[in-house]
């Protein structure tokens, strides 16, 4: 293609380099690095080793997420998990890093806090050690997740050495029918395009589907372009994303300076992007993942497909089902609604909304996690978590929890749970536990009715 101009991530990285030559890996400077205790201790223990400090505490942030447990929050069995609680906290003290710890107001899940602190702002370099990162690209922002010595490097130094990804524009266009959401678009582009369609491509979604969506929407499609391959996705800030970011805590001060240097991000022209993908999403319907990888994903009202290859023959073996059977006849004994994909209070209103004077299916457990405590105070004030309990559901501390085991939430062997994560590899929820992706209000149809429904249909909820 002929580049006449330049997209939004050729601006936003042509702002961020420090040095290095095109073709080359380059030096980026970082504005935004977020911490959580999973993947900091070693990248902590080698500046200490090193006799080095943290370069810009400032522009760092902290917070416990993935170990915490999401009852009974202060006591944490597991040794590893309260290791590593203890380490980050320790290690905060020692650096001077903000830490938002377990109880605290600001705690939550990593990618949910730093929008919600407006921490996260357009026109940045954000990373944390952790894949969804790239959630915060709905901002306008180049976010991705790095590994932990690239943590100890971005600590010591504020910048980051990176190969300039090519560039993909995904233009969504048409109007979602009532009941489908911003987490089919992007279930419905893995199952379409593969778990590997954006590798070495930093997406940019945009067109007039996106220009609708909510920052919360937004969010949710970015968080999942590692599922499709790529480390980063973005969505260029326009109107919603400044009255988003607009009088949170850590906002700019001065915010319509902040606007006016905001506007200049954005891509000249679609032929200046490297490829283009075009999707129409009218049709769409809720999408529901079938077996072990993202991509293994139907329309709720279609049927499982045929055994292409071994990986699938594997992935029903794993998931106790078989081919050919109606995606809304897969049986559902647990619900989870919670992640950094779709753990905030949109969410939760959205789930709330289908629940609302029903009660959960015979035999059905419901685990609802806010992402962040704020997000479950905003939840209690609203009434949500009346809603939730009244239909019989867990409502929870905010945490990580049943998105991945590494806590005490873990689904049991054998256990179908409908799940608002992004994730559905074997064991990702508990040994053996059979994950299938949807949406919050798809995952509250479910756990209504013990299986999945097509919300498009209204008598279903
Ligand atoms: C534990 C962490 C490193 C991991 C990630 O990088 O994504 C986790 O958040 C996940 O979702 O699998
Ligand atoms: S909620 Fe899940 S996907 Fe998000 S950071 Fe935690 S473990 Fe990873």
């Amino acid at each position: 293609m002929n580049k006449m101009g330049k997209t939004l991530f050729d601006k936003l990285w042509e702002k961020h380099v420090i040095a290095g030559k095109p073709g080359e890996p380059q030096l980026i400077y970082i504005d935004l690095h977020l911490v959580h205790e999973v993947t900091s201790p070693q990248a902590f223990e080698g500046l200490r080793v090193n006799h080095r400090h943290v370069r810009r505490p400032e522009r760092t942030f902290a917070t416990m997420d993935h170990n915490v447990p999401t009852k009974d929050i202060f006591n944490i069995k597991d040794a590893i998990s309260l290791k590593q609680i203890e380490t980050l906290k320790k290690n905060c003290d020692e650096f001077g890093i903000r830490l938002a710890e377990i109880g605290s107001e600001e705690q939550g899940i990593v990618h949910v806090i730093g929008p919600q602190l407006g921490l996260t702002q357009p026109g940045q370099t954000v990373v944390c050690g952790d894949s969804h990162t790239a959630t915060h690209g709905a901002f306008g922002s180049i976010a991705f997740g790095i590994g932990t010595s690239e943590v100890e490097h971005v600590l010591a130094t504020q910048a980051i050495w990176q190969l300039k990804p090519k560039t993909m524009g995904i233009h969504l266009h048409g109007n979602l029918q009532k009941g489908v959401s911003a987490k089919d678009i992007i279930m419905a582009l893995i199952a379409t395009y593969g778990v590997d369609f954006g590798t070495g491509y930093a997406l940019e979604f945009y067109g007039d589907t996106v220009d609708r969506l909510s920052m919360e929407n937004r969010m949710s499609i970015c968080n999942m372009a590692i599922e499709g391959g790529a480390k980063m996705g973005m969505m260029k800030p326009d109107q919603t994303t400044f009255e988003y970011v607009t009088g949170r805590k850590y906002a700019p001060k001065k915010m319509d300076e902040a606007i006016e240097y905001w506007q200049q991000f954005y891509t000249d022209d679609p032929t200046d992007y490297d490829k283009v993908l075009d999707f129409d999403v009218s049709e769409l319907a809720p999408y529901v993942s079938w077996g072990t990888n993202p991509s293994m994903s139907v329309p709720v009202s279609g049927s499982l497909p045929d055994i292409a290859d071994m990986n699938f023959q594997r992935a029903y073996d794993y998931m106790g089902l078989k081919p050919h059977m109606a995606a809304s006849a897969i049986p559902i004994q647990w619900i989870f609604i919670g992640s950094c994909t779709n753990g905030r209070l949109a969410d939760l209103q959205e789930a709330a909304r289908v629940m609302k004077g029903h009660h959960l299916a015979k035999n059905v457990t419901a685990w609802i996690v806010p992402g962040s405590r704020t997000v479950k105070n905003d939840a209690e004030k609203l009434g949500l978590d009346k809603i939730f309990k009244d239909a019989g559901c867990e409502w929870r501390d905010p945490g990580c929890s049943a998105c991945l085991a590494m806590n005490p939430d873990k689904i049991p062997a054998g256990i179908h749970c409908a799940s608002t994560t992004n994730r559905n590899f074997e064991g990702r929820q508990g040994k053996d536990a059979r994950t299938h992706l949807a949406s919050p209000a798809m995952v509250a149809a479910a756990g209504i009715h013990g299986h999945f429904v097509d919300i498009r249909q209204k008598e279903v909820i």
